[in-house]
């Protein structure tokens, strides 16, 4: 399988023996939300965009039944892949790169109203994505603990500007522009989007895009056009499903079910599936295996 991983200012290209069909998790345990913190792990997919054209990624083309379902990291041999590597609620292997991932200490540096006025070094960032209200600055607030580091609001829109917070002093989080705000004037939304478009084509630094989708609610159109331009631009993304905790729904399916039929969505659209994790700014859950899974990648580019 090939995976695109950016280091240092590059992004390059890594090629991975694709496991036997007999280490592919399946589809039928099920995608139910954790009661306790240890559980099985549910159905998984894995990484790689089937827009980018096959000159580039070298992958030979697998029947259905031998798609690959894991994110294998960088040095790990996929025929040693087993259950207690894999994140739970998520489809993420964990590698030899993974390591320290508290965050100790965060700081807001700035907001910048274009990306030539981001901080101009050399730290690798990880930049929070997906539409308006989707809960993107809830899930930083919840990555780092704070309950008011990043402005959340019942008011789509509230993040306007490319906000950057500096993780133990080493590495960025970024707090994004929500796009689909239904209520933004065509202007304001042409701005989002060549700015933030802008931001992804010109930020060496940019390790991967968190790209959050809402899992109390259907799949949304939008969500895909947006994964979908990343992965035409090679640009890195993980699916980070966000407000599984909402189980209680007077109509519509579950978070579970719509995640599901989300990724039944991807499975079409994709050859291979990005990494994915299931997360809640309420209760936290994912919080500490996402923290993980930017370690690995982050320190797999920091080397
Ligand atoms: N139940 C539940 N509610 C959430 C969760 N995450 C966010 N919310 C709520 O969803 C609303 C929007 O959250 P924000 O974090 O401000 O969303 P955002 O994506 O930053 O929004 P914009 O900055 O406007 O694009 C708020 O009312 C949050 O309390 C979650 O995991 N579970
Ligand atoms: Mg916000």
């Amino acid at each position: 399988m090939t995976m695109v991983l950016r280091r240092g200012a590059m992004t390059l290209t890594f090629l991975f023996q694709t496991p036997p069909p007999s280490l592919y998790l399946s589809h039928t345990s099920s995608l139910s939300i954790p009661t306790t913190t240890t559980t099985t792990t549910p159905s998984l997919l894995s990484l790689r965009h089937s827009s980018i054209p096959a000159s580039k990624t070298l992958t030979p083309s697998l029947p259905p039944s031998e798609k690959p379902l894991l994110f294998i990291p960088p040095g790990v041999e996929p025929t040693q892949v087993n259950d207690s590597m894999i994140l739970p609620f998520s489809n993420i292997v964990v590698g030899p790169y993974a390591g320290e991932s508290r965050i100790k200490d965060v700081q807001f540096v700035k907001s910048s109203p274009r990306a030539k006025d981001c901080p101009k070094d050399d730290r690798p960032e990880f930049a929070i994505l997906g539409r308006s209200n989707v809960g993107k600055s809830s899930l930083i607030n919840s990555l780092v603990r704070k309950k008011e580091l990043a402005l959340t609001s019942k008011k789509p829109g509230k993040t306007q500007l490319i906000n950057h917070f500096l993780v133990n002093k080493s590495w960025y989080l970024v707090d994004l522009p929500g796009y689909g705000f239904a209520k933004a004037s065509e202007s304001a939304k042409t701005d989002w989007s060549s700015f933030t478009k802008g931001y992804f084509l010109n930020r060496n630094t940019l390790v991967s895009v968190l790209l959050l989708i809402d899992a109390s609610v259907p799949p949304q159109r939008i969500d895909f056009d947006c994964a979908n331009w990343l992965g035409r631009n090679d640009i890195p993304i993980t699916f980070v499903f966000t407000k599984c905790d909402k189980m209680k729904v007077a109509k519509g399916k579950r978070p579970d079910e719509n995640i599901k039929e989300f990724q039944e969505i991807i499975k079409q659209n994709y050859k291979q599936h990005p990494p994915w994790i299931m997360t809640s700014g309420v209760t936290g859950l994912g919080r500490d295996e996402l923290l993980l899974h930017v370690s690995q990648l982050r320190n797999y580019w920091d080397q």
